[in-house]
């Protein structure tokens, strides 16, 4: 399969590169993860099993579980935790070293969004807390780094800087749709400002649907060909359609987070997006919240030939409903080939459910962004009053 590299020898080989799925909602489903604070951890033996269901799917990337696992974060929500933010991030990082060594995957140490920006902390002191969960990933040599699920392009560009540091090659994804930033930085923008800041693998994860997410790499590509700079791209999107979501993605959604499941793709959905992120050219291709193991599976079976070859987990999976051959009722039979699923429309079963939800929020676009734009008043608890006088105006 994968010759042995680093994840920039890969793809600069033009391989394509698996990533993994979605860990907190994975195990928020399962009982571990409490959503709201999203931060309970460390859970050893099910999150080994979670890293070693997406192996077997697939996936040459796992990710540490340490979204959401700053110091700033763990505190803010009050997690009587009796462990430092430090040993939860080097547990984590243990974990998907032991996994990882099971097959032919890389770990990477990922950051995310922390508390301390929206609060309008420092540049300096934003910083601080991104280094101390790199501290860590040093000390554990993970393979390469991603700062992950930033709404604003400013703070994502403070962790490729300290994530640099390290001469580790760093990957930056925004949890952004086509409209771009919270601050209405395009993603064309945000590309190049992140290629400038140091990373070599840029693209975007959460918050939309997986045609979405392509579409918004597909112009932050773009951008940074035209700005004559040189990255690899990513995507990593939600498993769930998001046709109706306004610019801060599924978050506004009155189904989120407890009400999501008829959203969910299927695996044939899978194969859809993975061909069109192919197409455009990303060739790290993974998922976020919403992603099961089967839905990587999917994905590694539309890039098999790509890949050299099949996962694990597709020994109990004939490729396009194959193993249907086998099946009792002819008519099932009749369904063991690729046109069939392809062309499959699910129903949801819910004859009185709209197809479409109108998103909650504040509306807040770029257009309330540009009143509010004080960097103290990104939060949604403190949009809220701005964005009521506002109207009132
Ligand atoms: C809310 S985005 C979460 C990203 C993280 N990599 C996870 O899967 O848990
Ligand atoms: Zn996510």
């Amino acid at each position: 399969l994968l010759p042995i590299g680093g994840i920039l020898e890969r793809l600069d080989a033009g391989e394509v590169v698996i990533g993994d799925g979605g860990f907190v909602f994975a195990l928020e489903k399962r009982g571990y993860v409490k959503a709201g604070p999203w931060t309970q951890r460390p859970l050893p033996s099910t999150l080994r099993q979670l890293h070693r269901e997406f192996l077997r799917a697939g996936a040459n990337v796992m990710q540490t579980f340490t979204f959401y696992a700053s110091d700033d974060k763990l505190e803010n929500r009050g997690s009587k935790l009796s462990f430092t933010g430090a040993q939860i991030n080097a547990a984590a990082c243990d974990l998907a070293r032991e996994v990882a060594s099971e097959g032919d995957a890389l770990v990477a140490g990922g950051v995310s969004q922390t508390p301390s920006y929206l609060s309008c902390k420092s540049e300096s002191d934003v910083k601080a807390i991104f280094k101390k969960q790199l501290d860590v990933f040093v000390d554990k040599n993970v393979d390469f780094l991603i700062a992950e699920y930033f709404e604003h392009v400013e703070e994502a560009v403070w962790a490729v800087e300290v994530l640099k540091e390290t001469k580790k090659p760093v990957a930056a994804t925004l949890c952004i749709g086509p409209k771009g930033d919270m601050h209405g930085v395009s993603p064309g923008d945000c590309a190049v400002r992140l290629v400038k800041a140091g990373a070599q693998i840029v693209g975007v994860n959460c918050h939309f649907d997986p045609l979405t997410c392509v579409e918004t790499v597909k112009m932050m590509k773009a951008a940074v060909e035209k700005a004559g700079l040189k990255a690899h791209y990513m995507v990593q999107p939600l498993a769930f359609h998001t046709p109706d979501c306004n610019c801060q993605g599924f978050i506004d959604l009155p189904e989120f987070p407890f009400g999501l499941e008829p959203r969910i793709l299927t695996r044939w959905d899978m194969h859809k997006y993975a061909r069109e992120a192919y197409n455009v050219g990303i060739r790290y291709i993974g998922g976020c919240c919403g992603f099961e193991p089967y839905h990587i599976r999917a994905v590694a079976e539309e890039l098999a030939a790509e890949k050299g070859g099949l996962p694990a987990a597709s020994e109990k999976h004939g490729t396009w409903g194959a193993g249907l051959e086998m099946h009792t009722k002819p008519w099932v039979r009749a369904r063991a080939r690729r046109d069939y699923w392809e062309n499959m429309k699910p129903a949801s079963g819910r004859p009185l459910c709209p197809a479409m939800s109108t998103p909650d929020g504040w509306g807040v676009t770029k257009g309330d962004a540009d009143l509010i734009q004080q960097k103290e008043a990104t939060t949604q608890d403190q949009l809220k009053p701005l964005f009521d006088r506002t109207k009132s105006n």
